[in-house]
């Protein structure tokens, strides 16, 4: 009789032990940086011990993996309904509330409520439309979504169609969803679950339009849910990843909201229909940019979870041979196995400096924004445009790199790559496509360009374009000096001078060629995405370089994050190496300096890399991965994964009887 069992050991895997044991810092002490503080971690763990101590988590788990689209969001609305829950009942601050959902990792179905419709009620209404709406929301007594994108547009939002049309007499506006593209598409929660919607349209007074203004639209019955008159409103259908979601659609036809249903902190529209606005005209867009900043943060934990996987089973797979007369080495040996995985361990503490620095920069620049100062929104919106492209696009590209290097056993879903690269996918698209966002942030950044031409002194993050290029020498004068991260960053800044300088010319001397500017620009959209890429590739390698700088913590800690910095810099020269070359940030010597150091941090970074995923200390429901598991038992849980899977619930499937069977008789009855 086999011994062969799914029964998970109780001990840890001891190839992922021997790791753990040969780490040459605290991880405990890694683990309090990233979470902000020992009281942060703890209240962390707290949080985490709530939640999962209800078994209805891990049984989420086997949903998500194998119900139906349907049973799949009910018991995601379950799950946002239980944490909305425990929120009331233990009340949360919001940042207990932050933490519960960075600890479900999940798209829920209700998420759309909290992270969009009650930010945009705290940015777009006025005090008194607060005390009514923003009250209810945050009580839970309305759920409600963001509706802004329509079937023909989502990028360019002064060709939205839905018209909110104010009527004097009666002091009401008329929402209408006029053409098949106007019909709004992609909002999420609004499908099923929501009974209000911020709905996003072009107001309209007295046939002259104002622009897109947000309006609180009901589209739900409050006792039994039903669709109100005038509203059709549906799931937009099944999507690559996030099916806990209903992405929805809206139709609106005539439907009559109050005049105080427009949320009026920006603009407003006085009873006789008299048009008045405060602030700038983009005060509307701020729920984009808070979510912008926040899509960083997500980035990082979607490549921090991926690296976590990632490195944790290539410490517990063995495969092939190294050396002849040993036995087969961990996959983590092989020097490729780390060119795989280590960029993604260095960009997780890459992005976790960088989105950390956004974060204050955008929380500094919101509270001046509150007391009517509005200086720093250009800033803001070109730094959080350009960072929410960079780190989405990197993360999700190494997050699929990185399901690559887990082999075969990567692309079952219980390794959890697959469903995680899904379900961050988006984050390249929402909240403004990422090449359009790019082309924002080299708008401002050819603005400031000119401006440094013309002699103006800049500050802020483009601060650098006043630089005189003919004092650059590139700070590398030997291979020693590649591991000055000062000297790297400033490499990097001088690539991006140097991109940016190019691109901006070239389009001077294209209108100056009597181009009109569109066709100038368009002509050179390609090289101002890369100028912008090039910028926020500078503004992440700062941000890591200045965030360990000022780092307080033990000389172990600092030294390995240290060498990830210097990786991380290293490799995104080796790796862009055309660019640094043609800019002339260095020359050929330097560049085969960087490479060779990049290959040999490799082995620098090879003993702690364990511990390195390990400080990110997520859960293992968290985590949701067979091959991730903190214990490294990976093949007892993948052949665990296979008990609760529908297929092996029989041991013949009833496929067999209604074909398989007929087919195999008719086969066997058959001469032929
Ligand atoms: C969690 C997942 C859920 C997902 C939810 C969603 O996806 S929800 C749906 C998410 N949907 C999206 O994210 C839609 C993406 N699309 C957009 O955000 C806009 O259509 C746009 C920014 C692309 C263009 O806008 P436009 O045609 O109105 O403008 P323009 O190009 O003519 O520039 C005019 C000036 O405005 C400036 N400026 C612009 N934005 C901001 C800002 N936020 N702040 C400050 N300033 C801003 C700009 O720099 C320029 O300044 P300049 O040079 O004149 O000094
Ligand atoms: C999972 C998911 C959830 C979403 N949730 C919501 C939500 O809750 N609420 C909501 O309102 N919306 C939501 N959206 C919609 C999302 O905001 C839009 O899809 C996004 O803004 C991109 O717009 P688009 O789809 O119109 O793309 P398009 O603009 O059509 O982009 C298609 C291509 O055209 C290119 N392009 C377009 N304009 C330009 C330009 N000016 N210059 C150069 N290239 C250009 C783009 O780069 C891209 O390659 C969601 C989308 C997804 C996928």
């Amino acid at each position: 009789m086999s011994e062969i069992t799914s029964s998970i050991p109780l001990q840890i895997n001891p190839d992922l032990q021997e790791e753990r044991d040969k780490a040459s810092f605290n991880v405990t002490e890694l683990t309090h940086i990233i979470y902000g503080g020992i009281e942060k971690t703890k209240k962390r763990k707290r949080l985490e011990k709530l939640l999962f101590s209800d078994p209805f988590f891990q049984e989420y788990q086997n949903v998500r993996a194998f119900g139906s689209r349907s049973e799949y969001y009910a018991a995601s609305v379950k799950k946002s309904t239980k944490i909305f829950k425990l929120r009331r009942q233990h009340k949360w601050t919001d940042e207990e509330y932050e933490t519960v959902l960075d600890i479900c990792h999940d798209d829920l179905a209700l998420t759309l409520h909290h992270t969009m419709f009650i930010p945009a009620l705290e940015r777009l209404a006025t005090e008194d439309q607060k005390s009514k709406w923003l009250t209810l929301a945050k009580q839970y007594k309305i759920i409600g979504t963001y509706a802004q994108t329509e079937l023909g547009h989502g990028t360019y939002l002064q060709g939205l169609e839905t018209t909110a049309t104010y009527d004097p007499q009666t002091r009401e506006f008329v929402m209408n969803t006029p053409t098949l593209s106007a019909m709004k598409w992609w909002p999420g929660s609004l499908g099923k679950s929501s009974n209000h919607a911020l709905v996003l349209a072009t107001l309209i007074i007295s046939g002259k339009k104002y622009g897109m203004h947000p309006f609180l639209v009901q589209l739900r019955s409050m006792d039994d849910h039903k669709v109100l008159p005038g509203v059709r409103v549906g799931d937009i259908g099944a999507k690559m990843g996030g099916n806990s979601v209903d992405n929805g659609y809206l139709i609106l036809d005539n439907v009559r909201i109050p005049r105080n249903n427009m949320l009026m902190k920006n603009a407003q529209v006085s009873p006789d229909g008299k048009f008045v606005t405060r602030g700038p005209s983009k005060a509307n867009y701020a729920t984009m940019m808070l979510i912008r900043v926040q899509i960083c943060t997500m980035a990082y934990q979607v490549v921090s979870s991926g690296a976590t996987i990632g490195i944790r089973y290539s410490a517990v797979r063995r495969q092939s041979k190294l050396d002849p007369q040993d036995r087969e080495p961990k996959i983590l040996e092989y020097q490729t196995q780390q060119y795989k995985i280590f960029p993604g361990l260095a960009m997780s503490y890459a992005f976790l400096f960088a989105s950390r620095s956004l974060t204050r920069k955008y929380e500094e620049a919101f509270a001046e924004i509150q007391r009517g100062d509005f200086k720093s929104l250009p800033e803001l919106h070109c730094l959080s445009s350009g960072l929410k492209s960079f780190c989405s696009e990197h993360s999700v590209r190494q997050v699929e790199i990185i399901r690559q290097s887990c082999g075969g056993h990567g692309y079952l879903n219980a390794a959890g790559l697959g469903m995680l690269v899904n379900a961050a996918a988006p984050m390249i698209t929402v909240e403004g496509e990422n090449t359009v966002m790019y082309l924002q942030l080299a708008r401002y950044i050819l603005k400031r360009f000119a401006g440094a031409m013309s002699g103006q002194q800049l500050d802020g993050s483009t601060s650098y374009l006043s630089m005189d290029p003919a004092t650059y020498v590139c700070p590398v004068m030997s291979e020693t000096d590649c591991r000055n991260l000062t000297a790297l960053c400033d490499i990097y800044r001088y690539r991006s001078y140097m991109t940016v300088c190019r691109v901006a010319r070239q389009v001077q001397h294209d209108m100056e060629s009597d181009m009109p500017q569109h066709v100038a620009i368009n002509k050179n959209l390609v090289d101002l995405v890369r100028a912008a890429k090039a910028h926020s590739y500078y503004i992440v390698v700062k941000d890591f370089v200045e965030g360990v700088d000022a780092l307080v913590a033990s000389a172990p800690v600092i030294k390995v994050l240290r060498t990830l910095c210097c990786f991380y810099a290293a490799h995104g020269i080796a790796e862009y190496s055309g660019d640094f070359l043609e800019s002339e940030a260095v020359g050929l010597h330097q560049l085969k300096w960087i490479k060779n150091l990049q290959v040999s941090l490799l082995g620098e970074i090879r003993p702690d890399a364990v511990a390195l995923v390990d400080a990110f200390d997520y859960h293992d429901i968290t985590l949701s991965s067979a091959l991730g598991c903190y214990d490294g038992n990976a093949y007892e849980r993948l052949f665990k994964s296979t008990e609760n899977d529908p297929m092996n619930k029989e041991e013949v499937h009833p496929s067999y009887y209604q074909y398989l069977k007929p087919f195999m008789e008719e086969m066997n009855k058959s001469k032929l």
